[in-house]
């Protein structure tokens, strides 16, 4: 009684998951800012305007992620990890994981030079192909993780590494395959119990097993190399890894450094920290082709305060705020995540005027408030003057946007994925002028793979500026 209304549902089925944001805005459209519906036996309720949802994602209660996360968590005990946990193991691990990256450099010169350099080894990767048509390459995705993997192991992968491609491919072969049929198991637990060549046929399960089986594999060498090593004559900023290990040494009997949970914020943090890196390359990629009087504009912008020898660096920042407002609306434009990570309710509770009772998930359609006439003029189209004055000085948005969440479970990555798109765009820009192959015309067609919106794979140059 008295929750949102929402559309019919089939009993006891409910409706098939939501997983586009253009799917969740017809709701919007039809039953108001707030709507509910049902799937298997998890309600869900949906947010669609800016400011409920700021203030909603801020309350404490409602801090929670839904008990279905945890089907693939690599934790024994299914409470461990940063992104699918709730409660005191999930306070203790985003409190221990922000506090590393701070210590490891998040947001400091060190960390810069980190990135400066893979930015170099991602340019000298991308000349290779001398301006021939190719798919994104493979070396976004080892960028993007090398920052966040010397963080979390201390080390960094070849860009071209067998073993990241080996993860790359499984990861690949799951998105590609995914349908909204592979997440129903996850909203009815008695699928799980079906055989497992009907699972294989029906939800790919097999995919999944592979993806986890590589994941779980290198979770495992990874701690198994930082445990040969004697952790306590290693420096407790030495990485994140060595950092939890000594934890777990420390501490007594309620001890919350746990091996399991240290599997989980592992895992979290490589898939956080480059699928999400890498994705938004593929985005400024494509809209730097999209759009060539932006991109031409871009280079002159970095070509008239960056000598052409030179790497363009974070002191630049100020004076290239075409480069910033250029990236806030990719960030926009792009919604890379359409429909939030889902959080849940811990207790009964209401949201304007609405019950809402404990258990139930709450989704922000991020891809709606992207795209609120509220908010932005011409939102469907890709314009990253909107945020400069008209003295051309960046101004950053304070309303509409929701690209890394807002409240309690905000993204702990948020400063670290800054440097990195500063950085990574500045070097495509400085060296490539990239660009549609001959006769092709590049449309705005989005694919969502696995929650991820992503332009179609398409085929691109990437021409070496002389
Ligand atoms: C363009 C890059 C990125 C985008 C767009 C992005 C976006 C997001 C979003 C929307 C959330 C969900 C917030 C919520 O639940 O309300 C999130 C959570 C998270 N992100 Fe990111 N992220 C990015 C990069 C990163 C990086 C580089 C890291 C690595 C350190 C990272 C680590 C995390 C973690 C651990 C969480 C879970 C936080 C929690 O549940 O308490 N992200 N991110």
């Amino acid at each position: 009684a008295n929750m949102p209304p929402g559309p019919w549902e089939v009993p006891f089925l409910g409706r098939v998951p939501l997983l586009l944001g253009t799917d969740a805005q017809k709701l919007r459209e039809k039953y108001g800012d707030i709507v509910t519906m049902r799937t298997g036996s998890l309600r869900c309720v949906l947010l669609f305007d800016f400011k409920t949802c700021k203030e909603v994602l801020g309350r404490a209660e409602f801090a929670g992620r839904p008990d279905v996360f945890r089907d693939i968590t690599l934790d024994d005990q299914k409470t461990g990890g940063i992104i699918v946990s709730q409660g005191t193991q999930w306070t203790h691990e985003r409190r221990f994981v922000l506090r590393s990256l701070r210590n490891l450099g998040m947001g400091k010169s060190r960390l810069e030079e980190a990135i400066m350099l893979e930015a170099k080894e991602l340019v000298d990767d991308i000349r290779k192909y001398e301006g021939r048509p190719t798919t994104f390459p493979n070396s976004f995705i080892t960028c993007s993780l090398n920052i966040v993997w010397q963080m979390v192991a201390g080390r960094r992968y070849d860009i071209n590494s067998l073993e990241v491609d080996k993860l790359y491919k499984a990861n690949k072969a799951l998105q590609d395959t995914a349908t909204p049929l592979f997440f129903l198991p996850m909203f009815f637990p008695w699928m799980r119990k079906l055989p497992k060549f009907v699972r294989n046929l029906l939800f790919k399960e097999r995919l999944l097993d592979d993806f986890i089986k590589y994941r779980q594999q290198m979770v495992n060498e990874t701690i198994e190399e930082h445990e040969r090593r004697d952790v306590d004559a290693l420096d407790h900023a030495e990485d994140l890894i060595t950092a939890y290990l000594q934890g777990m040494k420390e501490g007594g009997p309620d001890n919350l450094f746990r091996k399991g949970s240290l599997m989980q914020v592992i895992a979290d943090l490589f898939s956080a920290g480059s699928d999400t890196v890498s994705s938004s390359l593929k985005w400024v990629a494509f809209l730097l082709a999209r759009y060539p009087d932006v991109a031409e504009r871009l280079r002159q912008q970095i070509d008239d305060v960056v000598p052409r020898d030179e790497t363009v660096s974070l002191l630049h920042k100020p004076k290239l705020p075409l480069l910033e407002a250029f990236i806030t609306e990719m960030l926009r434009f792009s919604s890379l995540l359409e429909l939030n990570l889902q959080h849940s309710a811990l207790q009964d509770t209401s949201i304007l005027g609405y019950f809402i009772p404990k258990d139930t998930s709450i989704t922000v359609c991020n891809y709606s408030i992207h795209f609120d006439p509220q908010y932005w003029r011409h939102p469907h189209e890709f314009l990253p003057d909107r945020f400069l004055d008209p003295a051309g000085n960046f101004v950053a948005p304070r309303e509409g946007i929701f690209a890394f969440g807002l409240g309690k479970r905000q993204c702990v990555g948020e400063a670290l994925a800054r440097m990195e798109l500063f950085l990574f765009t500045a070097a495509l820009v400085q060296n490539f002028d990239i660009r549609a192959p001959r006769g092709v015309t590049l449309t705005d067609e989005t694919v969502n793979r696995m929650g991820v919106r992503c332009p179609l794979d398409k085929q691109l140059c990437y021409v070496p500026r002389g």
